[in-house]
């Protein structure tokens, strides 16, 4: 099978859909991949890499695009993107399509095959191909925290360790999923006062035990978060319903309850975000205030770290990748129930049942889609 790799073209997103070592495995098993030129030069993966892996480098995006049955790439693609897709050819990717109805417009219109990275399940429960940016992000959440609580960026300046005679900052990581739990450790490793919500109480006796007490766990319900919003430094904002949009946690009059120059994190965003003042944000200008409250909504944080995120990416997607190559992709999602979750536009069709709900399209079930895309 052909397999294109385009650079990406979100902002500031240097992240690449294959590192030369995924290609090689792909070219070993009889796949031919094209890699855009310059597709992972800003994060040290040079044309000359991919080459030695046994790639072909081609010019621009429309050469890949045109020539490639399957599109691997990292983020939802931009609307000039969605526009070189044609129908029956498979894109591999985030898509995050709840609260972006004009991508699924153009993805239904383009007659492809979409499946999306952070739908695709594993036998756990789990959602392997979101799970390791989902452990980025979490890390970077409070690095990103830290940075926006100094007076510098409009913080309440704050260190979150204090000092010794001075307390802690308060962290308040809403949802206790790999987000959240990433969050969590690395505040608590900063000596932070961490506290995680979230509505799952499995998910909580979990953190518990894991953490011998010393994150405090509480049931994510509205006067818990109003609660613990209250007197929080920064709040990460972690939760996710798959394929669904953000619930929305807190409002903006609860944002009066805070203290001025605390910081909100919304993680979530991508899939619209769990703070009603949240709107995308970019690497190049990620934080706003609103009310006196320093929002940082960066939609693709992990592509702040790219070289560490490809390399994650990769190690989750390969598998899939081979799987869809090997077999075809029909095949593929046919045999393997957990890939077929991923499939959330099939040649027209909307096949993932949060994701139609949440844009009010009519949902067709996979398997039945797949036996009339023949
Ligand atoms: N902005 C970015 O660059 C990135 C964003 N993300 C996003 O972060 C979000 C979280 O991802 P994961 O941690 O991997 O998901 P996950 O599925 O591991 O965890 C989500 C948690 O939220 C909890 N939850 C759901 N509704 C809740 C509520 N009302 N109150 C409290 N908890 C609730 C669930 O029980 C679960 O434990 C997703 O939207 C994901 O797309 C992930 C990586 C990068
Ligand atoms: C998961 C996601 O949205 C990202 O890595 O950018
Ligand atoms: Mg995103």
């Amino acid at each position: 099978m052909e397999i294109g790799v385009p650079k990406e073209i979100k902002n500031h997103e240097y992240r690449v859909g294959l590192t030369p070592s995924g290609v090689r495995e792909l070219v070993a098993h009889g796949h031919k991949v094209l890699v855009q030129a310059h597709a992972g030069q800003a994060i040290g993966f040079s044309d000359e890499q991919y080459l030695e892996a046994g790639a072909s480098i081609l010019p621009d995006a429309e050469s890949v695009f045109a020539r490639a049955e399957l599109v691997i790439k990292v983020k939802e693609p931009q609307p000039v993107e969605c526009r070189m897709l044609r129908p029956g050819q498979v894109l591999f990717t985030y898509l995050h399509l709840a609260p972006d109805p004009g991508q699924a417009a153009l993805l239904v219109e383009s007659g492809a095959v979409a499946i999306a990275y952070e739908t695709v399940t594993d036998e756990r429960g789990g959602l392997p191909l979101l799970a390791p940016m989902s452990e980025v992000a979490g890390r970077m959440a409070i690095q990103a925290g830290a940075h926006a609580l100094e007076k510098a960026q409009g913080g309440r300046g704050v260190l979150l360790s204090g000092v010794p005679g001075v307390p802690p900052a308060r962290v308040v990581v809403l949802g206790g999923g790999v987000v959240g739990l990433n969050a969590a450790r690395t505040a608590m490793g900063l000596g932070a006062d961490v506290t995680i919500l979230d509505k799952s109480l499995p998910r909580l006796r979990e953190i518990d035990n894991l953490f011998g007490g010393h994150i405090k766990t509480l049931f994510s319900s509205q006067s818990h978060i109003e609660a613990a919003i209250r007197d929080a430094d920064l709040v990460v904002g972690a939760v996710l319903v798959p394929g669904a949009a953000a619930p929305r946690l807190v409002s903006r009059s609860m944002l009066k309850s805070m203290p001025p120059g605390a910081v909100l994190v919304d993680v979530a965003i991508d899939q619209g975000g769990c703070f009603e003042t949240s709107r995308p944000t970019t690497h190049q200008n990620p934080t706003y205030v609103v009310d006196g409250i320093v929002h940082y909504c960066v939609a693709n944080m992990p592509g702040g770290v790219a070289r560490t995120a490809t390399q994650a990416l990769t190690h989750a997607t390969l598998p899939y990748a081979l799987a869809l190559a090997d077999q075809g992709w029909r095949a593929a999602l046919m045999a393997n129930p957990h890939l077929r979750n991923g499939l959330n536009v099939c040649r027209g069709r909307m096949t993932h049942p949060a994701v139609a709900e949440a844009l009010g399209l009519p949902y067709v079930e996979p398997l039945l889609a797949l036996a009339q895309s023949e």
